[in-house]
């Protein structure tokens, strides 16, 4: 085995100093050492006490901040024989622990090595572990055509008994640009894999051609460990825990990378914003271990689904994202998100249990809808609420008419929150009107939100942001809750019990735990149920019509009344309706308004109001805004009417006055 400290004294054709920087001391120096020095290095000699305060301060912190093995850059002015000022470089490495340290320097003319060490007892003991020291660093010397010629005991330890010093590297292509700049005499220091005795490994190299002796000296230092580190640390900051799909991070840097390749070579990329319908109500019923599982079934199952090159990111929760890129069309994308929808619905083994989850998927395409990847997410993420918001399982395209509805959204959507907390909303009541007495059995109420400073802003304005942003879910409670507050208080002031209405949307409609909201709000203020009416539209029941039956079955149990609102705008047939436990049909004012001027529309309401009859159902007709259209549905025996020829929706106390004075005669 080589003796490094013979290496040290004859062949570097360095000057090597021992300085032991706590004790301020310099055990020994080399052969090349003596004959240096010069100038302030004059001051480095071996057996010296008392370094230079300035280089002892400067070493001292260098060596604190190290880690055995590491080293850092050292710089030292001195000034040579022939009085030249030169500025030392080189590096400071630490050897067994973060005070000692081996600092190697090279200057124009020659090479300078210094070895710095801390806390010696003795000057004799201090030499002999200094080159134990030594010995444990991971050094070799190579001839300049890369020949072993020496190494010390770890080096060979660590790479085994190599020949030549090409064996070192992994890769071959890494060996033969090593040795083409050595052939230049590049001294180099860099990061790279060589084959070691366990295996491929991460070092730091730190390589010095020495004109004099003609011998490559090579430092290596194994980073692995901090590699390992790092990779891990890569790996939570940008990969999802639960289903390994990388995260928010790299969706990013995907968005990006294909935005910029598809500017450039003028092609279009597609994004899939996808979510989990009800997930919700599985981790709540089933808790989150099964939600998980669940979670990464239905990651595997997108993955199966989407094209090899497209790529699948989990966004947190039940979010997912997909990109494609280089699509050709929108129908493409379509069609992808057709397959994962029918995939991802097919059942999971999941928890001993046959589980069934659907998605909603929204669609946004560069360029066609957006240039850059906020919005084109943004645009994905509302085309994806909107989705949701027609039913469960189904896609949509995002459309640029939304985006009224976004940008509303971002203005308007913060303040939502915002009112909801600070309850900025009333309600109006419309009153309806019993046909042909004309008197106010019952009212629907309707939401105004009182904005601080745009006054009074219409549900048309607001409900779909509600709806696209989910905050219909709390909303909806609060309209419920008020409604059924305010059929108290009429109760308790003496006015006659009359049925309150109120809205439903589709998103709220699909809320699991909606039937037990309304119980407990019927509990909690003790309105008869009797006296509640929902209002929900055909295309709501028809989304899953079997769900909604049962739904409405469960509302019925729970003694309210059920209507469908805006009867025949959608496409749902009287004989289907007859499954729907329901018991009044509103016909939609685009029949009422028309009533009496066109045969073909009169008929259609006429033939609505006796097969509802037929079917035991109360038929209601909205939008009445005159005579003509009271008289002919007093024809026809429609039971009540609803309309500004009556009244528009009122506030509580204008409604009071309205009902008292056009409240049945008793
Ligand atoms: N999910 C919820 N939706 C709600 C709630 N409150 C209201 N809404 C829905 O918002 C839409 C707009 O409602 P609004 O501006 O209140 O308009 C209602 C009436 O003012 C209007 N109406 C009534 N009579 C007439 C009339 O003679 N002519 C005419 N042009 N319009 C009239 O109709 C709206 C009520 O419609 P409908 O619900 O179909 O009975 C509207 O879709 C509301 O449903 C809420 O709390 N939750």
């Amino acid at each position: 085995m080589t003796d490094l400290s013979k290496l040290l004294q004859a062949k570097m054709p360095l000057a090597a100093w021992i300085i032991d920087v706590e004790q301020s001391s310099v055990p020994c120096c080399n052969q090349a050492a003596e004959a240096l020095l010069i100038g302030s290095l004059n001051d480095i000699k071996s057996g010296q006490r008392a370094i230079p305060s300035e280089l002892r301060e400067r070493l001292s912190l260098h060596l604190a901040s190290l880690d055995i093995g590491e080293s850092l850059p050292f710089k030292w002015p001195f000034t040579s024989k022939d009085g030249v000022e030169y500025q030392v470089r080189g590096s400071v490495i630490a050897l067994d622990n973060a005070r000692k340290g081996l600092f190697i320097e090279a200057h124009p003319a020659s090479q300078v090595d210094v070895v710095a060490v801390s806390q010696v007892d003795s000057l004799l003991d201090h030499h002999a572990g200094l080159l134990a020291q030594f010995r444990s660093l991971s050094f070799a010397i190579f001839d300049r055509h890369g020949a072993f010629v020496e190494a010390s005991d770890y080096f060979i330890t660590h790479f085994g008994g190599i020949k030549h010093v090409r064996e070192l590297f992994a890769v071959s292509g890494a060996a033969n640009s090593f040795i083409r700049r050595l052939a230049h005499q590049e001294n180099l220091f860099q990061e790279i894999r060589l084959a070691t005795q366990n295996g491929i490994r991460w070092h730091k190299i730190e390589v010095s051609y020495h004109p004099l002796t003609n011998m490559i000296y090579l430092l290596t230092h194994d980073i692995q460990e901090e590699r390992d580190h790092e990779v891990a640390l890569y790996r939570l900051n940008n990969y999802d825990g639960l289903t390994n799909l990388p995260n928010r991070n790299l969706l990013y840097h995907q968005l990006e990378s294909a935005l910029i390749n598809a500017r450039k070579r003028r092609r279009q990329f597609g994004l899939l914003y996808l979510d989990l319908d009800g997930f919700k109500v599985i981790n709540d019923n089933f808790g989150h271990r099964v939600g998980d599982e669940l979670i990464q079934r239905v990651a595997e199952r997108i993955k199966e689904s989407i094209p090899s090159g497209a790529c699948l990111y989990r966004l947190g929760g039940d979010e997912f994202v997909v990109v494609l890129e280089n699509t050709h069309s929108i129908s493409e994308l379509e069609s992808i998100a057709e397959s994962i929808m029918q995939n991802a619905s097919n059942t999971y083994p999941v928890a001993k249990m046959e589980m069934m989850i659907t998605a909603s998927i929204g669609i946004a395409s560069y360029p066609q809808h957006a240039d850059n990847v906020d919005n084109l997410l943004k645009n994905a993420d509302a085309a994806m609420y909107r989705a949701k918001s027609m039913g469960h399982n189904m896609c949509f395209v995002y459309q640029s008419s939304m985006a009224d509805n976004i940008d509303a959204y971002l203005t308007l959507g913060g303040g939502l929150r915002k009112a909801i907390e600070e309850e900025q909303f009333i309600l109006h009541y419309q009153p309806k009107i019993r046909l042909p007495d004309e008197t106010v059995v019952g009212a629907e109420a309707l939401i105004r939100w009182i904005h601080p400073e745009l006054g009074m802003i219409s549900p048309d304005q607001f409900i779909p942001l509600a709806e696209e942003s989910g905050l219909i879910l709390p909303l909806g409670e609060w309209v419920i809750r008020r409604a059924c507050r305010q059929l108290q208080e009429w109760r308790k002031a003496g006015y006659p019990d009359i049925k309150l209405s109120v809205n439903l949307s589709s998103r709220q409609f699909m809320q699991a735990d909606l039937v037990d909201m309304v119980e407990k709000v019927l509990e909690e203020t003790g309105v008869d149920s009797k006296y509640f009416e929902l209002e929900l539209t055909e295309s709501m029941l028809m989304v899953d019509a079997q769900q909604s039956i049962e739904k409405l079955h469960s509302f019925r149990k729970l003694g309210l009344t059920l209507s469908i609102d805006d009867f025949g705008t959608g496409y749902s047939s009287l004989a289907y309706l007859k499954k729907f436990p329901i018991q009044t049909l509103k016909i939609d004012r685009s029949f009422i308004h028309d009533l009496g001027l066109d045969s073909d529309n009169d008929a259609i309401v006429k033939a609505t109001i006796a097969m509802a009859n037929s079917l035991n159902l109360k038929v209601i007709a909205e939008g009445v805004e005159n005579r003509a259209q009271v008289d002919v549905l007093n024809k026809y025996h429609c039971q009540e009417v609803q309309g500004y020829l009556f009244s528009k929706p009122l506030n509580s106390g204008d409604f009071l006055v309205y009902l008292d004075s056009h409240r049945a005669v008793v």
